[in-house]
């Protein structure tokens, strides 16, 4: 299983949940953060209007998923949250060693 955590542009994040859904992604978590790439920041578009600031919004989308569809699962974020402009966002991948559903007890493949 895999960690897939993907920090986007806040506007694109009911396009990427529905591309995402549409593939069989069946669970997800959505933070609202902020963050800096290589440009600090400074002179961003957000909104059309240009951000001086040190931090920017941004979405965190984490899914963890099966091995198999870690590949669909990039293409889809990737394909869907770009723009082409600085800024578009950055997907972080990590192996994840135990899942567990509360309700049920199961685990791992059968919890995901
Ligand atoms: N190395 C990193 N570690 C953790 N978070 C990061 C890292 N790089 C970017 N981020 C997060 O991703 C957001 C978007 O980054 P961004 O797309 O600006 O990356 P970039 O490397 O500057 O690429 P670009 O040149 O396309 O803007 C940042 O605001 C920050 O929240
Ligand atoms: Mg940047």
């Amino acid at each position: 299983m895999k960690k897939v955590e993907a920090i986007i542009k806040p506007f694109k994040l009911d396009d990427v949940r529905e591309s995402l859904a549409d593939i069989g992604i069946t669970g997800m978590t959505v933070s609202e953060v902020k963050g800096f790439g290589r440009q600090k920041g400074h002179t961003e578009l957000y909104r059309g209007a240009e951000y001086m600031v040190d931090f920017l919004p941004k979405v965190k989308i984490e899914l963890v998923i099966q091995d198999d569809v870690l590949d669909q699962a990039l293409d889809v974020i990737v394909d869907t949250a770009r723009t082409g402009k600085i800024g578009d966002g950055k997907i972080f991948v990590t192996d994840v060693e135990r899942v567990i559903r509360i309700r049920t007890g199961e685990e791992n493949e059968d919890a995901v």
